[in-house]
């Protein structure tokens, strides 16, 4: 009784027995042993007693009216609790044939008549104990086979010697091996591996067998459906004493949706690597159907996309081509198959049976011949909600899509989409990267590409290529004076006349700014380019309305041709480039031919361009000074500063062969602030002799004036040589008017302020509004040489000239500036002057540009300084 548990102590038995006398024996025996003790006389009352009491053991006699013994314990058997309770049968001596019976019908064990009383506790107990640990171990392996379930994890042994492969009921499970045939031949288990994996299989169970080595390996299983498994074999084996393998035993568990999640994770990189790696279209979406199919090897996969109206093929590599040739270009509509209705409403589109769904009324007959049974389609949806295309799935059986299918899709469907959207952002680029955003026309960069082309195909087959080099006259003029805006729709239009006058093979490109330039790619003659150059100056000769303004601009066009003015797309262009330069120069409104003689002043142009770069330190620059005068008197009232550049190897440069250049290349601001310095430096010099003072006037580019430090360049030079401020005069040509009027009023206000004196250069000779006098702070108005000179031309200019000057003289008297006249270069032209009122004068009359000893020469001769006896006498 010692070792009897808790619950065994208190456990009853139900004695079964027809005899008063032995239930009477047995309760006795049994309470002295600690039992509770319930009786019944018959196996029909023992059925009651059971229901009602659940007994923990029941001792059976066999013999017995209404319901003998056998029947009873087969009956307990069957009911709830009765499976598994110990039962034992009170049996005759030696009736081997009733023992064999008790057994047949469920019994535990059995007791012979008569009985041992003594053992007879220790008997029962036993068995209750007997019975409690094979309840245990039962509950222990129901729990063990739900761990296994749960995990997908199955057991198994082979017994290599009867070539028997015992399994766990999870492993049957696994493998879909037929209900309950848990022992089979190891064959059978090989004819579930999938057939790729057989060998390799084979290869790890003939190593644990032969060799003793335990393995671990994943394989697929291929279940009678057709569907696939993946499971995760860990093999071990067991050894004796002696280190032999005796027996070779393991698990194996499902992991396909984890492998397959995986597979899924490894295929989605692989396609975000390729869109990443701008790998093509075609072999995305390829990936993208192996991704898809690799999850759902029963089924098929496609991927189409949108164009207008219509869906293509984008990939389906599994279909057979007859139905693909079928679908490619199928119209999009509520009725069209699963993709042509889901790229329609931009939802998916279900058919889980084919034959009998109303969206496949179209083309079932073509599905069905292609034993297509059942389709999911997806709409690949761009950000903005636009439809690239559809990603579906069919199957070969009537199917509703599971949750998973959809989700598949889904992803499938945003990869395409990233896909679509990652190319349809490169097209952009590209397009961007090879056209002009303003006028949407090719590039230089496109441009090039293509002469590149035309000259490989020249140079295979013969023929000519023309290149016309186009530059707008007067647009900077129009872009500056009426803004941008304006300048970007003339821009526009005038690409729009340009295109007109070239043909579809040609190609029209803006280089930037006021270029374009059109590749003639097969022309027969040189003629065949300068008709096209005819007709775009013709078409630039119709006056540009916008804004409700009439505005003319021209073109100069340089022309090349090919071979003949260079073989390569870099000498082309620089020929069509110099030829046009000429062009300009030459009035512009026209075009020219390329010439070799042309290429001479390009040349010269450039190396002054690199010589102006040394000229500075290398001090070559030097200023002559023209005298300017009182007239009639002859009083020399000032000088202007003229630059002179002394080459050592070119010789002595005037002004008109370098200013433009230097100009153009920026280097205006170091050799204008190099005139300006020297320029006062030599006047404060002259002051600092004795002379009487007089202005010194420099010429400022407009390039150099619209630096932003310029008037503190001013300030810092006129400090720094000492020049009081109204001794200088900053001579600006009219051109300075047509820049920013704000900045321009306010630098010549900083100007005056500091006390230098401002004079109009070349005055009257085009710039249409002199509005600005009246607003601004000038001081002078130099009449332009022209004028001067027409006095003495045909009587018509020599009239028009002095009514022009007539009025000069009286918009200067009015503004209260001076006037001088520049040019002056005979007696009557002077005396004409004069007699008009014009007091002021400086021209070839009265002197040429002089060195600044020569000034001196003619101050010391007009004995202008008062002090200079005295400093000659100090000297
Ligand atoms: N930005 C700068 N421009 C400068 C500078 N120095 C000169 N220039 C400009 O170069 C142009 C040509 O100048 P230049 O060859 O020096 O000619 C000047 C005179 O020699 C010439 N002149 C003077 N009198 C007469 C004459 O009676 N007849 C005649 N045919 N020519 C004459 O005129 C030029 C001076 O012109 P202007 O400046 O308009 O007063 C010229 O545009 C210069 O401005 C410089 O340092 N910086």
């Amino acid at each position: 009784m010692n070792d009897l548990s808790p619950d065994m102590e208190k456990a009853s038995v139900l004695v079964v027995d027809d005899e008063l006398t032995m239930r009477f024996l047995l309760r006795e025996a049994l309470q002295q042993g600690g039992f509770s003790v319930e009786e019944a006389a018959n196996g029909q009352e023992a059925l009651a007693r059971f229901k009602s009491s659940k007994p923990m053991i029941v001792l059976l006699d066999v013999m017995m009216p209404v319901m003998d013994g056998f029947e009873a314990c087969a009956a307990i058997r069957k009911m709830p609790a009765g499976e598994h309770v110990p039962i034992l049968m009170v049996t005759g001596m030696d009736d081997i044939e009733s023992i064999n019976r008790a057994y047949e019908a469920g019994a535990t064990d059995f007791v012979t008549k008569p009985i041992n009383w003594i053992i007879l506790s220790e008997r029962v107990r036993y068995m209750l104990r007997a019975s409690q640990a094979v309840e245990q171990l039962r509950r222990s392996e129901a729990s063990l086979a739900e761990a296994q379930r749960i995990a997908r994890l199955g057991s198994w042994k082979l017994d290599a010697r009867r070539n028997e492969f015992h399994c766990s009921n999870e492993t049957g499970r696994i493998c879909c091996l037929p209900e309950g045939e848990l022992v089979l031949r190891y064959e059978d288990f090989l004819s579930r591996v999938h057939p790729d994996d057989r060998d390799a299989v084979c290869k790890f169970f003939n190593s644990a067998l032969y060799h003793g080595k335990s393995a671990n390996f994943d394989h697929r299983i291929l279940l009678p459906d057709g569907r696939e498994r993946i499971v995760f074999q860990n093999v071990a084996v067991v050894s004796n004493e002696g280190g032999t393998a005796v027996e070779v035993t393991g698990t194996i568990q499902d992991i396909t949706e984890r492998k397959q999640a995986e597979l899924l994770e490894a295929a989605r990189n692989r396609v975000l690597e390729m869109v990443i790696g701008s790998h093509s279209l075609k072999d995305i979406l390829a990936q993208l159907v192996e991704m898809v199919e690799s999850q759902r090897n029963d089924a098929l996969c496609s991927v189409s996309l949108l164009r207008g109206k219509q869906l293509f093929i984008g990939s389906a590599r599994g279909f057979c081509e007859d139905f693909v040739k079928n679908m490619d270009g199928l119209e999009i509509g509520p009725r069209t198959g699963c993709c042509g209705s889901a790229a329609y409403f931009g939802q998916p589109a279900v058919a889980a049976d084919i034959e009998k769904s109303p969206l496949w009324e179209k083309y079932q007959h073509l599905a069905v011949a292609h034993g297509l049974r059942s389709c999911l389609s997806v709409p690949i949806l761009s950000g903005k909600g636009q439809t690239f295309g559809t990603v579906a799935l069919y199957y070969h059986r009537p199917h509703r899509p599971a949750d998973s299918d959809f989700r598949l899709l889904e992803m499938a469907s945003k990869l395409a989409a990233i896909a679509l959207e990652q190319r349809q952002l490169a097209e952009r680029l590209a397009h961007q990267a090879h056209h002009d955003a303003l006028t949407g026309l090719p590039n230089r960069v496109l441009i090039a590409d293509r002469l590149e082309h035309a000259l490989n195909r020249t140079m295979r087959y013969g023929g000519k290529i023309g290149l016309l080099y186009i530059d707008l006259d007067r647009f900077k003029h129009i872009n500056d004076s009426l803004g941008h805006h304006i300048g970007d729709q003339l821009l526009k239009e005038v690409a729009e006349r340009l295109e007109n006058c070239t043909r579809k093979s040609d190609t029209l490109a803006r280089m930037g700014g006021d270029e374009f330039m059109v590749v003639l790619a097969d022309i027969r003659e040189r003629g065949d380019a300068a008709r096209t150059a005819q007709r775009i100056l013709d078409t630039m000769e119709k006056p540009f309305i916008l804004q409700g303004r009439k505005l003319h601009i021209g073109a100069s066009i340089g022309i090349s041709i090919s071979p003949d003015d260079g073989q390569d797309a870099t000498t082309l262009q620089r020929s069509a480039d110099i030829a046009m330069y000429h062009a300009k120069n030459h009035g512009g409104n026209r075009y020219r031919y390329f010439t070799e003689d042309m290429n001479a002043v390009v040349i010269e142009r450039l190396e002054i361009e690199n010589e102006l770069r040394k000229a500075i330190e290398r001090n070559e620059f030097e200023l002559h000074y023209q005298p300017q005068y009182e007239l009639p008197e002859r009083k020399m009232i000032g000088v202007e500063a003229l630059i002179r550049w002394n080459h050592p190897e070119i010789g002595r440069l005037p002004p008109e062969r370098f200013i433009h250049i230097a100009e153009e290349t920026g280097l205006i601001v170091p050799i204008g602030n190099w005139v300006l310095r020297e320029a006062c430096r030599t006047n404060a010099d002259w002051q600092r002799q004795g002379f009487d003072p007089f202005r010194v006037a420099v010429n400022v580019s407009v390039v150099q004036f619209m630096e932003s430090d310029f008037v503190q360049q001013v300030s810092l030079i006129l400090e720094e040589t000492g020049l009081e401020p109204r001794w200088l005069e900053l001579e600006l040509t009219e051109s300075i008017f047509m820049k920013d009027h704000k900045r321009v009023g306010m630098q010549l206000t900083e100007l005056r302020n500091l006390g230098v004196t401002i004079a109009i250069d070349d005055f009257g000779n085009g710039y249409s509004s002199m509005s600005y006098l009246q607003r601004l702070p000038v001081d002078c108005l130099k009449i332009d040489q022209s004028f001067i000179q027409d006095l003495e031309n045909r009587k018509s200019d020599s009239e028009r000239s002095k009514t022009l000057i007539k009025a000069f003289v009286n918009l200067a008297s009015n503004l209260g500036v001076k006037l001088l006249a520049e040019g002056v270069e005979t007696q009557e032209q002077s005396q004409v002057l004069n007699e008009m009122g014009c007091r002021l004068g400086q021209g070839f009359l009265y002197n040429f540009p002089m060195t600044a000893d020569e000034i001196e020469s003619i101050c010391k001769k007009e004995n202008r300084s008062l002090n200079l006896g005295m400093n000659e006498q100090r000297g």
